[in-house]
């Protein structure tokens, strides 16, 4: 599903965020990628949903060649990944159920197509009865959730997630772990990138580590 092949990184100013970076990924496995803040986990995520381009290396994404997409079919690529940020990035002014209907419009589902994915992804995340709620009237957490439901809307085949757990509390972070694990028990290949070592290990999924943009471990924990 995902192959990366001697891939790095280097900024504008010099800044090398990967370097030679070789691993896969199967489809259907979840993944942590962790390592310490500024180690290069969020720019990995980035290359995948193509925000950001690599300097050296091959990234192969679902038979696709990263490198090889062209502008105008980013896009294309994109629709495949569901992506969950941990700014989640709600429109304020639209409702719960607007928020997470927003990747469908683009791809021009109709609108009974449409309520039911909707209402579908919200039932998954908990949150059916909050469709007609402003974002700001939910708390952080139910924020986040709407955030994970917009990425799954589209039934997308790759979930990758940016410290989708950061600022929650340990137990709605423990409940949206497990969200993610669902999906992986559905099929969906699942990235996460975290450095929440405990809920890690208490997952028990294989985990990527980065260290200054290198790869210095790949193993999987015994679940606690
Ligand atoms: N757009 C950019 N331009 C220049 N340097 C950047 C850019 N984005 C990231 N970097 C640098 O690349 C390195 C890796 O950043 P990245 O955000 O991938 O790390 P991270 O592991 O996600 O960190 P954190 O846990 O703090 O979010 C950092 O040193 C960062 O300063």
């Amino acid at each position: 599903m995902i192959h990366f092949d001697n891939v790095s990184k280097r900024y504008a100013g010099g800044h090398e965020a990967l370097n030679g970076l070789s691993f896969d990924v199967e489809a259907g496995e979840m993944v942590f990628v962790t390592g310490h803040s500024g180690a290069g986990k969020t720019t990995l995520l980035k290359l995948l949903g193509i925000i950001e381009r690599p300097s050296r290396g091959e990234i192969v994404l679902n038979g696709a060649d990263l490198g090889r997409v062209r502008q105008r079919s980013i896009p294309q690529v994109r629709r495949g990944i569901g992506m969950v940020f941990q700014n989640h990035r709600l429109l304020m002014d639209r409702c719960v159920f607007d928020n997470v209907a927003l990747p469908l419009g683009i791809v021009g589902a109709g609108r009974e197509e449409t309520a039911k994915r909707v209402r579908a992804a919200l039932d998954k995340v908990g949150l059916l009865d909050r469709e007609r709620a402003a974002p700001a009237t939910l708390s952080t957490g139910e924020q986040q959730r709407v955030g994970i439901a917009r990425a799954l809307v589209g039934k997308p085949p790759l979930i990758i997630a940016d410290e989708p757990t950061g600022n929650l509390d340990p137990q709605l972070s423990v409940e949206i772990m497990n969200l993610f694990a669902e999906f992986q028990q559905v099929g969906t290949t699942v990235l996460i990138a975290s450095h929440d070592l405990h809920l890690i290990r208490h997952m028990g999924k294989r985990v990527l580590v980065l260290d200054h943009g290198q790869l210095i471990d790949d193993f999987r924990p015994q679940a606690a």
